[in-house]
């Protein structure tokens, strides 16, 4: 900085030396008034000779009690763009961030290029000026940047550059960030002052991957595309008037992946996860508040969301008839519900499609909300209905393709003679890819990631599986049989005895006709 001033003022040493000669003069025999005159209008000349701007971003702007957006960007940028070329840093370890921060330190100049424009970036910080006694070290010092510039090029670097700068340090703040696991505090534990408060979280670190997944790699590959498209579709989705998100629906039978399929998006998509049990939302309302507080760049999870609520149209509709017939059969004056327990029911179908396409989902934009199920046939059709649910995925038991996968990640093999008959053995036997993996992944010491071993261990439990599964359907075959010829007899029986009664009331009506008969034959002799 020091260079750079003397540089700039070369020409004025001469007058600055003879001002600050002449000031103690000054200062003994000039009235207050007049030296105050004096001051303006040397700071008047002094920046009509001096042809370099200066602008400062302070750590706290206007918010006080928040660090300013980008005063944080500023830093970001810094630390990533020009830091190589300070030589005084500093290196801290930030909350949320992945990466140890290695900053620009204080009292340190940096330069920077921009469009052939060479521009100054100076760090410092200055005494707090309130009387405040504060219990944190440096709390009383308020940080700030400078950037420095010539005059001819304000426009270029108010309307271009700093927004650039400010662009890019979100970005890199972004690309540092720990990704965060988040999930929904009960609602009692709510507090009106802290925002915060109604999502807790972890950091996100499971180490799922697409590579890692066990599908058939065709759809494997057309989901990944899925995902890309819609990450790089913001104007896309502006052009079409949709709001920025889309909605996947994974079901398929426990154990197939769908929660890992969640872990893999979320790595792949380099987002955070807000898991949602919905069974801790007790209204319409908390659900809402819940959605306005998650962040962009989000994936929304409801899993098992036909077990989380009751939202079937159909159960809703039993439901009610039940409490109808309750009405009709007690007419005796009824307590008043427990508040509690009335709450716990009151988030209805129609609040969750107001969550996911609502005026409300189109704040933040960039989320993806994904449900699982096991059973999609239990569901709404309004919940899943394309547009709202975008995309179906089914997970489904492991086949060849996928068990490939897992034999490469869990034993390094990609080829073994066994592979044929547990090929054929997996097209005849639904095992779930976390049965699969389990007999890959043996946890005895002996047996340790021997493939033979565990390749003939999974061959074994298949066919195990197969004859279990054979049997099963032998004695579901075999009930079955019994319970058609119990209903086949059932029906003779039934048959049997309609067939007597009909020969019964034939015999009666036979007697009474010949009866008839005797007594008009009777009334004829009359
Ligand atoms: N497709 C798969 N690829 C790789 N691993 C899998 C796959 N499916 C299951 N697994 C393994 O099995 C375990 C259980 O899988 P996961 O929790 O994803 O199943 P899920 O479909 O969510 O089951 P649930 O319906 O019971 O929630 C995982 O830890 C994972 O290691
Ligand atoms: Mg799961």
């Amino acid at each position: 900085m020091v260079a750079m001033m003397v540089e700039r003022w070369a020409g004025f040493g001469s007058a600055a030396a003879t001002v600050i000669f002449l000031w103690p003069v000054v200062q003994k025999y000039v009235p207050p008034t007049f030296r105050l005159y004096l001051t303006a209008w040397a700071a008047k000349l002094a920046a009509c000779f001096n042809p370099y701007l200066q602008i400062t971003i302070s750590e706290y702007g206007a918010e006080r009690f928040q660090r300013s957006d980008f005063f944080l960007a500023v830093e970001a940028y810094l630390s990533d763009a020009c830091a190589r070329r300070a030589r005084k840093l500093k290196a801290e370890l930030v909350k949320d961030s992945k990466n140890l921060r290695v900053t620009v330190d204080d009292h340190e100049e940096v330069t920077d290029d921009f469009s052939g424009t060479t521009i100054w970036w100076y760090a410092s910080k200055r005494q707090s000026k309130a009387n405040v006694i504060s219990i944190y070290p440096g709390e009383d010092e308020r940080r700030f940047y400078q950037v420095v510039f010539h005059r001819r090029h304000r426009d270029l670097v108010v309307d271009s550059y700093l927004p650039f700068v400010l662009g890019e340090g979100r970005a890199v703040t972004v690309k540092n960030r720990q990704r965060r696991l988040f999930t929904n505090n009960a609602s009692r534990n709510w507090n009106p002052y802290r925002s915060k408060s109604v999502w807790s979280h972890v950091a996100f670190e499971h180490p799922a991957t697409f590579d890692t997944l066990a599908m058939h790699p065709d759809e494997k590959e057309a989901i990944v595309d899925d995902l890309m498209a819609f990450q790089e579709s913001k104007d896309y989705y502006a052009k079409v008037g949709k709001a920025w998100k889309r909605g996947y629906l994974l079901y398929g039978p426990p154990g197939t992946g769908k929660s890992t399929m969640i872990a893999a998006m979320a790595n792949f998509l380099d987002y955070d996860v807000y898991d949602l049990e919905l069974t801790a939302v007790k209204n319409n309302t908390e659900l809402r508040k819940l959605f306005i507080e998650t962040t962009g760049k989000s994936i929304i999870v409801i899993e098992d969301i036909d077990c989380s609520i009751d939202l079937t149209g159909k159960r809703r509709k039993d439901k009610k008839a039940s409490s109808d017939k309750d009405s009709d059969d007690d007419d005796k004056p009824k307590l008043p519900m427990d508040p509690e327990k009335d709450d716990a029911t009151k988030v209805t179908l129609s609040g969750l499609l107001n969550f996911i396409d609502g005026l409300w989902s189109a704040c933040g934009g960039e989320r993806i909300i994904i449900f699982t199920t096991n059973h999609k046939e239990k569901l709404d059709p309004a919940l899943i209905r394309r547009g709202r649910m975008d995309k179906h995925i089914e997970m489904s038991y492991c086949r060849f393709e996928g068990f490939k996968v897992l034999a490469k990640n869990y034993l390094d093999v990609i080829k073994h003679e066994l592979f044929g008959e547990i090929q054929q053995l997996l097209e005849e036997t639904d095992m779930s890819p976390a049965d699969v993996a389990e007999n890959l992944m043996p946890m005895s010491k002996k047996k340790k990631r021997d493939p033979d071993l565990c390749l003939s261990g999974l061959v074994k439990a298949l066919k195990q599986a197969k004859e279990d599964a054979a049997a099963a359907a032998a004695k579901a075959k075999e009930e079955e049989e019994a319970k058609e010829a119990e209903a086949k007899k059932a029906k003779e029986k039934e048959e049997a005895e309609v067939k007597k009664a009909k020969k019964e009331n034939k015999g009666k009506d036979k007697a009474a006709e010949e009866a008839n008969g005797d007594i008009k034959e009777g009334d004829k002799v009359k």
